[in-house]
């Protein structure tokens, strides 16, 4: 397993990738945007495979607007839906390892242990409900797909709450942050590290059996409001940070009230290390 391609290259988990890309010599990763290959398309997606042909493909491309997803539900499923579809059938047929990302938010939330692989999905959004559509596609049509649900992403790049909350703390001298919805945070560049870990694996061990869902967060739990704190204290910002209950910060999508992933079964499996979410974020808060 060689060419790597990295759909969705500009997006914040494929710029982690790009960013610990020269510790994997192994590997000819290649990163595209949506200009360079526009996964809804099908036949572009057939003229690159046959003029790149990939060993593997991680799939960072994504809608993940998820409020405004409850009014564009049509552009939500068409992204992570359809363009999933397409890019499943090619690589089934190409014989291409997908790696396929996926979120805590395929759960309602209504549970209160930490969600397992073999938990039953009910997503409450839209963008939960077309990232579940999503995962099935990518398992139907080919079993050693190898799904990686992740939750709560922030990294130094593009658009996530660790950087929303930096940017608001500067302009603002109070913010109110939900404390009812619990989950861990995740470090967009431990997530990128486990996923070419698993390629790693993956090549090391051809003939395993590995296509499946995998949990994959930072360990521990939180509260975005509790996320928020720590930020605070992390960059001496001064803003004061409320807590306030769902009800009282409104959004057109309803998250879930409790996502935390067990990841038991990617630790196992692939002997993955996961870092505590607090760890993880000292280390990006330093890269900002
Ligand atoms: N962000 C989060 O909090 C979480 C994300 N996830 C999942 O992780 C994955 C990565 O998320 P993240 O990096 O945050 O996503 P981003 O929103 O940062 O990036 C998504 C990327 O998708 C690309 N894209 C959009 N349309 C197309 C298209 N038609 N063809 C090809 N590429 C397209 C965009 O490319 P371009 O910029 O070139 O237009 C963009 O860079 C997704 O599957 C997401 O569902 C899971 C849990 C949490
Ligand atoms: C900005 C802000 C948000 N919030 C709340 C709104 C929401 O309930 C929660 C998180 O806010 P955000 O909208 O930034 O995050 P959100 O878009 O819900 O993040 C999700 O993105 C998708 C792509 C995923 O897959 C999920 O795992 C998750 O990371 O915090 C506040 O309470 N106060 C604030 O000032």
């Amino acid at each position: 397993m060689k060419n790597i391609l990295v759909t969705g290259g500009n997006g914040q988990l494929g710029q982690a990738i790009q960013q610990i890309a020269s510790q994997y010599p192994q590997f000819n990763l290649v990163f595209t945007t949506s200009a360079e290959l526009d996964i809804t398309q099908p036949a572009a997606l057939e003229t690159y495979f046959a003029t790149h042909q990939p060993d593997a493909c991680i799939n960072c491309a994504a809608y993940t607007a998820v409020d405004k997803a409850e009014a564009e539900e049509e552009a939500a499923f068409l992204l992570n839906f359809q363009a999933v579809l397409n890019l499943s059938e090619l690589c089934a047929k190409n014989n291409v390892q997908l790696i396929q990302l996926s979120t805590d938010y395929v759960f309602s939330g209504r549970q209160n242990v930490p969600y397992t692989e073999n938990d039953d999905t009910d997503p409450e959004t839209i963008y939960g409900s077309s990232k579940v559509r999503g995962e099935a596609v990518a398992l139907g049509y080919n079993p050693d797909t190898i799904v990686v649900r992740t939750s709560w992403l922030y990294s130094e790049f593009g658009v996530n709450f660790a950087k929303r909350m930096r940017e608001l703390m500067q302009e603002k001298q109070e913010l109110k942050v939900v404390f009812d919805q619990t989950g861990t945070p995740t470090y967009a560049g431990d997530l990128a590290t486990a996923l070419l870990d698993i390629l790693q694996y993956k090549a090391t061990h051809p003939e395993a059996a590995l296509g499946g869902i995998y949990h994959y967060s930072n360990e521990g739990v939180t509260s975005w409001y509790d996320f928020a704190v720590a930020i605070k204290e992390l960059t001496q910002a001064t803003t004061a940070i409320s807590p306030v209950t769902s009800d009282q910060y409104p959004t057109a999508a309803k998250r879930p009230a409790y996502s935390v992933l067990n990841k038991e079964k990617i630790r196992q499996t692939f002997g993955i290390t996961v870092p505590y979410w607090r760890d993880s974020l000292i280390k990006c808060l330093k890269n900002i």
